[in-house]
């Protein structure tokens, strides 16, 4: 059954360390995404793009609390929740990044102030508070923030608390974790499947857990760090971590939570089309959005 999709971009890399995932959403529109969806039997409308300053207009925009643009990103995750909240509420909202705080903008628009689930498929746990960060980049934060750790400017974003409760977030893919993220996921309890429970339990098992985990949400919200993946199936991301999932396990991954049919909104982040060659790790996040959305080959 076809469902109508609402894309949105924000072409933002203010959050990362490297410049050049402000060029995702147009890697992954020119890596066929509408015509992909539209494939599945699916509508697509674009929204477009969220304004984003570039970084040269904001250089003397000091850091904040140790973050860096701390004001500029949490005004286009503000823009961000804001467009999204006037998607109709029929849509599956996609949203195109950028670096990963702009998540902190999509999950609280799909939470629209309702309880809902959140599945962090990502090298990295993004748990991150000011105090604890290694970099002060914000992309290493959203997750904390969005649970309602570390500065207000950023877990009051729309409304203020937190937008996802600890215990309704399950991590995957997870390979390098600052120390002091390490402390705070055990401490608010949230579920973490490192590489070690993908290699040792298989993928399958682990979409199994986590669609029981969090049965019962009525809204489940996937953020797609394309650094999950392997280096070398997913060359164009800033932030690569060796060891990642391999083609087959990230399109498992997404095929067997289409069939559990739980998920209700995406982001597809961090792809960096300046390191990428030849358009490949949009291609396949595209290709993952398509096996999420319902792509089957018989
Ligand atoms: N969304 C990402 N790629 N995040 C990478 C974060 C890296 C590191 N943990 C940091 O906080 O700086
Ligand atoms: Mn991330
Ligand atoms: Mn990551």
């Amino acid at each position: 059954m076809g469902r109508r999709i609402g894309v949105l971009g924000v072409p933002m890399d203010l959050g990362a360390g490297r410049r050049g995932v402000d060029m995702g959403p147009s890697a992954l529109r020119y890596g066929q995404l509408h015509e992909a969806l539209e494939s599945l039997g699916h509508s697509v409308e674009d929204y477009g793009d969220i304004d984003v300053p570039v970084v040269e207009s904001i250089r003397s925009e000091h850091r904040q609390n140790g973050m860096a643009y701390l004001e500029t990103i949490r005004k286009a995750c503000q823009d961000t929740l804001e467009q999204l909240l006037s998607f109709p509420t029929d849509a599956f909202p996609i949203v195109l990044g950028g670096d990963h705080s702009i998540a902190m903008g999509s999950v609280s628009g799909a939470s629209r102030k309702e309880r809902i689930g959140v599945i962090w498929v990502d090298a990295h746990a993004d748990f991150n508070t000011p105090e604890t960060s290694p970099s002060g980049n914000i992309h290493g934060m959203p997750l904390a923030a969005l649970c309602g750790l570390g500065d207000p400017r950023l877990v009051n974003l729309g409304w203020e608390g937190p937008k996802v409760r600890p215990e309704d977030v399950v991590l995957i893919g997870i390979r390098s974790l600052d120390k002091g993220e390490v402390g705070l996921l055990r401490e608010r309890g949230v579920t973490v499947y490192t590489m070690k429970e993908i290699d040792t339990l298989g993928i399958s098992e682990i979409a199994e857990a986590t669609a029981e985990k969090l049965q019962g949400l009525r809204k489940i919200h996937l953020s797609l760090d394309a650094d999950v993946l392997d280096p070398e199936v997913a060359p164009g991301v800033g932030t690569p971590v060796k060891g990642g999932l391999t083609y087959r396990e990230a399109h498992l991954l997404m095929e067997l939570l289409a069939d559990a049919g739980i998920v209700t909104s995406l982001d597809l982040v961090e792809v960096n089309p300046i390191l990428d060659r030849e358009n490949r790790t949009a291609q396949m996040m595209v290709e993952l959005a398509s096996s999420l959305l319902g792509k089957k080959i018989y």
